[in-house]
């Protein structure tokens, strides 16, 4: 018989309890006795939803109170666990581990910092607890394991050879088979990057050492093909991303030596499976290998799509049917293990209507943005005229002085901001007095920023739940869910909206509050949007077209709230692309089709700007090597992004061979941390800055936007910002 498994599943909890339990615990409101507590009953709660949807291999040790990369660490030795959130979140006197992209998702992981000749001492508790709890409700559960070489490939600092490592999961690995683990799912995703000959050699006798252990292995890739030598490695079980590379099971079919499992059940998207289709290389397996040796799985880990899409009723009747958050994906492997030898019609009738429904479905198609992006030529993509004599233009409307300073757009959303919205969509708040109560806060921080004497304002986004749900919320074309909360990074959430037809603005949807925010001042007033390329990747996307149709659907209706700010007078509009990086495919052989069609979703958004308008993009990450030549296509007037972190070491990608023709405004401030920056480390960020960008192209800002922060750390550190540009403008030039 062939089995079911699941390698991860969500961990905020269907009413995001982690996040409150965190929260709670961090504001020492309750104790850590609550906090384990919350922690066991998720844990719980996760592992009988699976058991009662019939899968036969549930995952255990993937649950975290913040992060698995920091998890790890701690029980490898690298950090002490008794510091675990100070790791995560800093203290007053400790800065935070660094926190970045796991792959290509919007999940962020901690950075474990290698020292040399790093020790390594185990601490295995995080796992066999657990498993031991797991046992004791009858569940027998397989311990989720970070494997060595993603663990070394995603830390930083000085890396010790992969074999230093050995010992240490060899221990760990033996511990499990004592604490009652049969098996291990050790996860590898680092094997489907691109990796050399030396290092997939490496890997191999690694690998073989670790077999010894007396638990079986199952290697897990996910998020892209893996290396074709993996396949021939003597693992147990491996498992395989076959919706993102399912090109990669013919070869992998003729080479494992045990089980395979088949990743056929998208982890990262919310669309009901096409049960037919993910039959295909099950069928196909079960001929070649028997079906005791196929394992039936979703993609990756479950931990990145929300729990129930039944909840979602208010979700239009057409579309609910179409979604599958985890539950639904648990049941759709139960149907497909029963398919396997069992009776389709009847199995499969359901899922059948469902699909077509979907594939038929007037809902998803618009033919008049099919007609508009049909039309699209050359000419659309670019702006009427060429950097220089656009800044001229610029410069000869609004007069800024040097070292202009502005901020990203979102100022502290507060309790009580996030308490009108809840109360708003409760019924109990109108909306005329949410839009006023909103005005009041965008008053507040405008008359805060002319007191600061900041030169290009922001509104502060008050308005907005998410940059990127909030424009979801008024495009046609998507759908929203009421408890689709997805982690991003320890307590903090996200609801991306569901793209699952063609993409159009109905109406302005920033315009009326940025007309507010203007009225207010005289001072250049930002408009501020999302860009299509971080719309896209922060939603759940449609996938019955390909992703560069939805983002050019996407970057015209963003392209229509462009022409209308500049028509009610908006000088300055700034389009952020966050997610534009991350977005990159895993693979090099992927990636320029993909950068080359998004950078054309940016200029097709900013084309219909005049040659005086001053577009603004933000880009919040600092990893821009090999991305110059695109970032430079782009071609925005002005581009802000985070280099206060590396002490403006990410300018040298600006002032490499390929100089940054355009202004570029390098974050100073670091709004990750709760530290506030003194005037003088400021400065010295600013002649950092100086020295490699000329000074007539810089301007001050922090390195993101200011939501997650309190009032006053932000009061004290723009404060100093201005401060700092004061007295650099006051400096003899260099
Ligand atoms: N989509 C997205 N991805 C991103 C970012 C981003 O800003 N957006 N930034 C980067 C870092 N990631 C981040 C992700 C989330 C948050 C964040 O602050 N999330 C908030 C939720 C934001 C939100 O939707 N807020 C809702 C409120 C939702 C809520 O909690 N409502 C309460 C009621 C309100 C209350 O009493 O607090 C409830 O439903 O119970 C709103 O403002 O309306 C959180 O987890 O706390 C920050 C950074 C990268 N990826
Ligand atoms: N304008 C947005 C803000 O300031 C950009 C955030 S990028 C994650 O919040
Ligand atoms: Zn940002």
């Amino acid at each position: 018989m062939a089995r079911t498994a699941v390698l991860g599943l969500p961990r905020v909890g269907p009413n995001r309890e982690l996040k409150f339990a965190l929260e709670s615990f961090w504001a020492g409101r309750t104790g850590a006795q609550e906090l384990q507590e919350t922690g066991r009953g998720l844990r719980r709660a996760g592992w009988e939803r699976a058991r009662a949807a019939g899968i036969d291999v549930i995952p255990a040790g993937d649950f975290s109170l913040y992060d698995h990369v920091l998890d790890t660490a701690c029980a490898l030795g690298v950090l002490d666990p008794g510091d675990y959130f100070a790791h995560a979140r800093g203290t007053a006197t400790r800065r935070p581990l660094e926190m970045t992209k796991w792959f290509d998702t919007n999940y962020h992981y901690l950075v474990p910092e290698l020292v040399g000749d790093q020790r390594f001492a185990l601490d295995a508790s995080h796992w066999t607890e657990p498993l031991r709890e797991a046992a004791a409700l009858g569940i027998r559960t397989r311990p989720v394991v970070l494997g060595p070489l993603t663990f070394l490939a995603l830390a930083k600092g000085d890396k010790p050879p992969l074999e230093s490592l050995v010992p240490v999961y060899v221990q760990l690995l033996g511990e499990l088979a004592a604490a009652g683990a049969r098996e291990v799912q050790l996860d590898e995703p680092c094997l489907a990057l691109d990796r050399s000959p030396v290092e997939l050699d490496a890997y191999a006798e690694v690998f073989a050492a670790l077999v010894q252990a007396p638990v079986e292995l199952c290697l897990a890739t996910y998020f892209a093909p893996a290396d074709p030598r993996v396949f021939a490695l003597p693992a147990a079980e491996l498992h395989l991303d076959l919706v993102r590379a399912p090109q990669q099971l013919a070869a992998a079919l003729d080479q494992v030596p045990g089980r395979l499992s088949l990743g056929v059940v998208d982890g990262r998207n919310v669309w009901t499976t096409d049960l037919d289709h993910a039959l295909d290389p099950i069928d196909t397996a079960v001929a070649k290998l028997g079906s005791d040796r196929v394992t039936i799985a979703p993609s990756c880990s479950l931990l990145h799509v929300p729990y129930d899409a039944a909840r979602e009723t208010a979700i239009d009747a057409e579309i609910r049917p179409w979604l599958a958050f985890c539950g639904e994906k648990l049941d759709e492997l139960r149907i497909l293990g029963e398919a396997v030898d069992g009776d389709r019609d009847a199995l499969l009738a359901d899922n059948r209507a469902v699909t077509s429904a979907r594939r038929t479905s007037p809902l998803t198609n618009d033919p008049s943005v099919r007609t508009r992006a049909g039309a699209l030529s050359a000419g659309d993509y670019d702006r009427v005229a060429p950097y220089p004599s656009r800044r001229e233009a610029q410069r000869d409307r609004v007069s800024l002085p040097e070292l202009p300073t502005t901020t990203i757009g979102s100022f502290p959303q507060t309790a009580e901001i996030r308490a009108a919205r809840r109360d708003l969509k409760a019924g109990q708040l109108g909306a005329p007095e949410y839009d006023r109560f909103m005005q009041a806060r965008i008053a507040e921080v405008v008359a805060h920023q002319e007191q600061l004497g900041i030169d290009v304002l922001v509104h502060g986004e008050p308005e907005r739940n998410d940059m990127v749900e909030y424009f979801g919320e008024q495009l046609h074309g998507f759908a929203f869910s009421q408890f689709g909360w997805v982690q991003s990074y320890g307590s903090r959430c996200v609801k991306p909206p569901i793209l699952y037809g063609d993409v159009s603005r109905p109406e302005p949807m920033t315009v009326r509050w940025w007309q507010y925010a203007q009225s207010l001042t005289s001072r250049p007033m930002k408009g501020m949007l999302t860009g299509p390329v971080t719309i896209l990747q922060w939603s759940f996307v449609r996938d019955d077209q390909p992703r560069r149709e939805t983002c050019t659907q996407i970057a015209l209706a963003i392209a229509d709230e462009v022409t209308d700010l500049e028509a009610a007078g908006c000088f300055a509009i700034q389009v952020d692309e966050a997610a534009l990086r991350e977005g990159l495919p895993l693979r090099r052989g992927e990636q320029d089709d993909y950068v080359r069609w998004a950078v054309d979703c940016f200029r097709l958004t900013v084309a219909p700007a005049r040659a005086n308008t001053q577009i603004h993009t933000h880009m919040c990450y600092s990893e821009f090597n090999e991305m110059m030549e695109h970032i430079v296509r782009l071609d925005a007037d002005v581009i802000s992004i985070e280099a206060s972190r590396s002490g403006m070491e990410v300018l040298d990608a600006f002032t490499g061979s390929l100089e940054y023709p355009n202004e570029i405004g390098p974050g100073v401030y670091d709004i990750h941390s709760p530290r506030v920056p003194s005037v003088e480390e400021l400065e010295r960020l600013l002649e950092l800055a100086e020295a490699r960008v000329g000074r007539d192209r810089l301007w001050v800002n922090p390195d993101c936007g200011l939501k997650t922060r309190g009032w006053n750390e932000v009061r004290q550190a723009l404060t100093n910002m201005v401060a700092a540009a004061h007295r650099r403008r006051a400096a003899v030039r260099a």
